[in-house]
């Protein structure tokens, strides 16, 4: 298509004169002479670019200007902007090879979580004009000033004032970390550089579960200039000091992350679900002789110079616990206490949940840390029981002697040589029958399974009491951590399990005593007072009980008692009252069974009344007597609370 023959159709008359006019420039002889360099498919464009050229170099001209200097200039301007752009690359590259040091992190590492946490504090970063957005949730126990979040509700009858939370989420501010991208910020008056960037990764592993095929990653690169990366390395160590700072007095619970996390093994196995305070070793009311016990055992284990005397000695540096005892009753409790105690992280694994695998197992306990607790809850009911096809020895021994001890209580005892030896035969002949039985049981149930379209072998899945060995005590377990298991059915427990070695000590939490029921009497309305706080239960609240509703102004300001909190005032007040709760607390633990309740129901039942212990002793009777004719018909309905 010819273009200037286009144009000049189009174009005024004026516009045709002037293409005629300059055809012969050096300018257009420069273009005519180039264009065959570009090829015939810029023709048109050289041409267009003529037209204008052309039109803007009649006005020029009027003022004495000449178009083909103002396009030199041009050429040269950008001539050198190539070649600056050329030569800036080349000497950053230098400096950055030669003059910086750099070092990455990568999203899949913890460092990452401290740095983004430390970048997302400073107020360079903060008021930065490229800023990631993320929702930040959180903890409860995070020390933050929530009042502002808080919007008050008059009830419907008047009558009180509640907190409302509904406008919580909607008023809590995101987190902002950089973009993506390169930003730089300052550290101890040093300049360092961030760039943040993403790609994404082929997950070939994913990819063959049939689960996503591409992930995203992260990485971070810091650098500084200087040859050496320690300014990095001492940013990297506050970051991560600051991220532990309120840690301190907290402990966190990391259990078994996602089925995607497992994967990458190690500890990326783990996931943190809770930084909670570290629950104060009285708090758990257990027989102070065993406490006293695990807390020495431990503490000479966590010692620094016992991985030698185990090595000297060629034994496994490992501790194991068993915590039994009925629901409730502190098992729990106790372990994070002592995390708490030797401010150790708490690693909690249920053996109770369906996604774990053998495999994970081992591998959560490749990832453990040099030191730290590890929880293996509910280990009677991990389908440790091997499957009925392939009973074991072991197994076999349980059934017999479980159908033993039913036909010894179900027959009075024989007196006779000749009673005992029939009473024997029968026992065999029966505990016979009972294997059998199970047998054909198991066997039924695998058929009905196949028949409704399950997984024959599904009943093998699970942990296996072999694969739960292997990750105790096989090369996977990180030696040096403290392992405490915990179950409620200690005899259902395969010997192998706990035997020393893999059980050191055993601690049995029973239900409580009538010296417990006290001890957490006085606990649940003990002074509430620490330096630097507002006291949640006070003594004015506890003078004032009698009435039978709560008076709404507590529940958004506490009481303070008149003249404030005088240190000798709070001594007196102190004094007094404790001695107060302490004969309530007496009076109340006469009242309850040993061994009926466990502490939980009790710290159930106080929970309700937390204010107001003089009515928690008033009212202890009908709870109890109602408690323990639920107990007696094992009805699930409580009628008095
Ligand atoms: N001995 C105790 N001292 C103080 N509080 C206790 C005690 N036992 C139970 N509690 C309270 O009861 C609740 C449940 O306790 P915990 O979870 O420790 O029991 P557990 O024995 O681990 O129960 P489970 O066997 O069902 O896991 C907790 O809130 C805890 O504070």
């Amino acid at each position: 298509m010819d273009f200037t023959s286009l144009i000049r159709d189009a174009l005024p008359t004026f516009a045709s004169n002037i293409t005629q006019d300059r055809s012969n420039s050096s300018t257009h002889r420069i273009v005519e002479t180039l264009s065959p360099l570009f090829g015939t498919q810029f023709n048109p464009l050289f041409k267009l670019f003529m037209i204008f050229y052309d039109l803007a170099g009649s006005r020029l001209s009027r003022f004495g200007l000449d178009p083909a200097f103002i396009l030199t200039i041009f050429g040269f301007a950008w001539a050198l902007n190539r070649i600056w752009a050329q030569i800036y690359v080349a000497v950053c590259g230098a400096i950055r090879s030669y003059f910086t040091s750099n070092i990455q992190i990568s999203s899949n590492d913890e460092i990452f979580n401290h740095m983004m946490k430390y970048l997302s504090s400073q107020p360079s970063m903060v008021n930065s004009r490229f800023l990631t957005a993320e929702t930040w949730t959180r903890s409860a126990w995070e020390d933050v000033d929530e009042s502002d979040l808080l919007t008050t509700k008059i009830s419907a009858d008047g009558s009180g004032i509640f907190l409302n939370f509904s406008n919580q989420e909607a008023k809590a501010p995101p987190r902002f970390t950089p973009a993506l991208g390169s930003h730089s910020f300052y550290f101890e008056g040093r300049w360092f550089k961030l760039h943040r960037k993403q790609e994404t990764l082929y997950d070939e592993a994913s990819a063959n579960r049939g689960g996503a095929q591409y992930k995203d990653k992260e990485t971070l690169v810091l650098s500084c200039y200087g040859r050496s990366p320690k300014p990095i390395k001492a940013l990297l160590q506050h970051a991560k000091e600051q991220y532990y700072a309120d840690h301190n007095a907290k402990t966190i619970v990391k259990r078994p992350g996602t089925h995607n996390m497992r994967r990458f093994g190690g500890r990326h196995s783990w996931q943190t679900v809770a930084n909670r305070p570290v629950r104060p070793m009285k708090t758990v009311v257990l027989d102070a002789k065993q406490k006293i016990q695990v807390l020495s055992d431990m503490n000479e284990y966590l010692h620094p110079a016992t991985p030698k005397w185990y090595a000297n000695r060629g034994i496994p540096l490992r501790r194991g616990f068993l915590f039994h005892g009925p629901p409730g009753t502190g098992k729990t409790s106790l372990s994070f206490a002592l995390a708490g105690v030797f401010g150790l992280d708490i690693y909690v694994i249920s053996l109770l949940d369906p996604s774990l695998t053998e495999e994970d197992l081992s591998s959560l306990f490749n990832g453990l840390p040099r030191r730290c607790v590890v929880l293996l809850e509910d280990i009677d009911t991990a389908g440790l029981a091997r499957p009925p096809d392939d009973l074991s020895p072991l197994a076999e021994t349980d059934l017999l002697l479980a159908s033993s001890s039913a036909s010894t209580n179900a027959t009075t005892t024989p007196t006779t040589k000749e009673d005992r030896t029939a009473s024997e035969k029968d026992k065999s002949c029966s505990s016979e029958v009972n294997v059998e039985v199970t047998k054909q049981i198991a066997e039924i149930a695998r058929g009905l399974r196949r028949l409704m379209g399950g997984d024959p072998g599904a009943e093998k899945k699970g942990i296996s009491l072999s694969g739960l060995l292997n990750a105790i005590d096989g090369v996977a377990s990180h030696e040096g951590r403290v392992l405490i298991m915990t179950t409620n059915k200690p005899e259902n427990l395969d010997t192998a399990l706990i035997r020393p070695g893999r059980v050191d000590l055993q601690v049995a939490f029973t239900n409580a005593t009538q010296e417990q029921a006290k001890e957490l009497f006085e606990r649940m309305y003990e002074y509430d007072f620490h330096p630097g706080s507002t006291p949640k239960t006070t003594f004015a609240s506890i003078q004032e009980e009698g009435i039978s509703t709560v008076d709404p102004s507590e529940l958004t300001t506490p009481t303070i008692p008149a003249g404030g909190y005088g240190q000798e005032e709070k001594t007196e007040e102190k004094r007094t009252s404790t001695k107060e709760i302490s004969d309530i607390a007496a009076q109340f633990a006469s009242k309850i069974p040993p061994g009926v309740f466990s502490p939980a129901e009790l710290q159930g039942f106080l929970l309700k009344r937390k204010k107001t212990p003089r009515k928690a002793l008033q009212e202890v009777g009908a709870w109890v007597e109602a408690m323990v004719e639920q107990k007696r018909s094992g009805g699930r309905v409580i009628t008095v609370q």
